[in-house]
């Protein structure tokens, strides 16, 4: 707990809830006292144990209102002796505490009952606001019944850092509800993994779990492709054609890229979320849908909201939680325990076993833009280099000297603005909203000459070359180069 959380005084607790009784389990005598000041300070009585045994015995006699469970306890550890709790005290809101947390622990915590999840070391503001939360639900709740957990060895999510242990805390505290929820992070720090294990964890598990990701879909029909379309909607919709939230029914949909999506989609995704329900293109009849909508973006929705890129309405709806994943190289700690974890998944066991703390601290030196994916595929590398025997720095890959962190999307992003502000001034300029007829063909007269300028220059004035490299015909290029008045010498010359 840090120093500078100071108990509020008694008197600043006006609204504080009704004396309770706390229980606090917990081999820890730090942790105790600390409990003991915090809540004692509250006006409520604290009692304090040692052990799952000892709690379960003030459990059944002082039946609090309020028990703290540590996991780690000398004999029986507190997740399984945590159903015992909630029916010696007769239900009562407990709160498990961890140092040593990883997803499946949570996840076990919560359904097992837990009302919540802390991880140590742990705030005491944060401490007495879980507390209060906790101390304000019902004591009548019943116990839920104990879930049988999965093996789910495949593709875990693993960390050990305090901002991967808040994420697994958050994946366990919503996956059993519908909530939508916001995954951001840069590339590769694992956000469909979050949204897999929301999936999998949730009362929807049986059920489909579609991730999709609108860039990679037609422009022209993503809309189409994501809600179906009637027969005649569109040249070409000879049929009616359902779309991929009819395929998710019941189930979950991951969009991944949110931050790409069309403004015409972010509406009907908006009523999907608002009301259930959504038209398929051409229909005039809504559609009843249940399906769970988990959201991904690396880019900054604040930003793109400020461009007029995304809705704000739609960023509410969907943040109704949000995850954040650092990249990599801000949770340096969870380097280690990722190397194992994708050493023993290529079932390389003795590779895991033998990684020198020398070799985990220049690795924690390396950038990692690439973030989790990155170490992942050159942990890979290092194993096949290594043949077997003790990994050394030298078997990994160089690492990407020079790449700043976002690099890879920044041009796309900076083009994003740059037509966005561009766009916002005509449209803005266009008050009526009756003179702009050639918007599209304004924007693409725009940009499209410096485009074929710079390619011709990069092929040294190679009409088929450059036409290649456009991938359009050369005949086609021939065209726009007459169009826009280019002739070779432009072209070779400069922009
Ligand atoms: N905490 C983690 N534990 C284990 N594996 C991880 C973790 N985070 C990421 N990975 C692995 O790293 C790779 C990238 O993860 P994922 O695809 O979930 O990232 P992402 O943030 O969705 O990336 P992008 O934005 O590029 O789609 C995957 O192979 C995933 O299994």
């Amino acid at each position: 707990m840090s120093d500078r959380d100071q108990p509020q005084r008694p008197e600043e607790e006006a609204s504080s809830t009704d004396r309770a009784t706390v229980l606090v389990v917990d081999d820890e005598p730090s942790i105790c006292w600390a409990f003991e000041r915090l809540l004692s300070d509250q006006g409520h009585t604290v009692k304090t144990a040692s052990s799952a045994e000892e709690g379960l015995q003030l459990a059944a006699t002082e039946r609090p209102d309020l028990v703290l469970l540590d996991v780690r306890l000398p004999k029986e550890d507190g997740i399984s002796a945590l159903p015992k709790f909630i029916e010696a005290s007769g239900g009562c809101p407990v709160i498990v505490m961890t140092a040593f947390g990883d997803l499946e622990t949570a996840v076990a915590a919560v359904q097992r009952g837990a009302s919540d999840y802390l991880v140590k070391p742990f705030r005491l503001d944060d401490a007495r606001r879980v507390c209060q939360v906790a101390l304000s639900t019902s004591k009548s709740r019943s116990a839920p019944a104990p879930v049988v957990r999965k093996d789910q060895r495949e593709n875990r999510l693993v960390g050990s850092s305090p901002a991967m242990q808040q994420a697994f805390r958050q994946i366990a505290l919503v996956a059993a509800s519908d909530l939508s929820v916001l995954i951001t992070g840069e590339t590769g720090t694992g956000k469909e993994l979050v949204g897999a294990a929301i999936h999998r964890h949730s009362h929807r598990a049986k059920e489909v779990y579609l991730p999709i990701a609108p860039v990679t879909l037609n422009e022209d029909l993503v809309e189409s492709e994501l809600f179906g379309h009637v027969k005649g909607a569109f040249t070409g919709a000879d049929a009616d054609r359902p779309g991929l939230f009819d395929r998710a029914e019941g189930g979950t949909v991951f969009l991944d890229e949110i931050g790409d999506l069309p403004i015409g989609v972010q509406v009907k995704l908006l009523r999907v979320l608002d009301q259930g329900e959504y038209l398929r293109v051409g229909d005039v009849h809504p559609r009843r849908c249940n399906v769970r909508v988990l959201a991904a973006t690396n880019r900054d929705l604040h930003e793109a909201m400020r461009l007029g890129q995304f809705r704000e309405d739609l960023y509410y709806r969907l943040s109704g939680l949000h995850i954040h994943l650092p990249p990599l190289r801000e949770r340096l700690e969870d380097i280690a325990v990722l190397c194992r974890y994708f050493l023993s998944r290529l079932g390389n066991e003795s590779a895991a076993e033998s990684l020198s703390e020398a070799l985990i601290e220049k690795l924690a030196g390396r950038p990692w833009y690439g973030n989790v994916r990155e170490l992942s595929n050159a942990v890979e590398h290092a194993a096949v280099v290594a043949r077997g025997r003790s990994l050394t720095i030298d078997d990994f890959p160089d690492p990407q000297l020079g790449r700043e962190p976002s690099e890879p999307q920044r041009p796309e992003a900076a083009l994003a603005d740059a037509v966005a502000a561009w766009c916002k001034d005509r449209l803005d300029g266009d008050a009526a909203g009756d003179a702009l007829t050639t918007l599209h063909a304004d924007l693409i007269a725009a940009v499209e000459p410096t485009l074929l300028r710079l390619t011709l220059q990069s092929t040294a004035g190679s009409r088929a070359a450059a036409a290649d490299r456009l991938g359009i015909h050369r005949g086609t290029l021939r065209e726009k180069l007459r169009h826009y008045g280019i002739s070779d010498v432009d072209a070779a010359g400069g922009t």
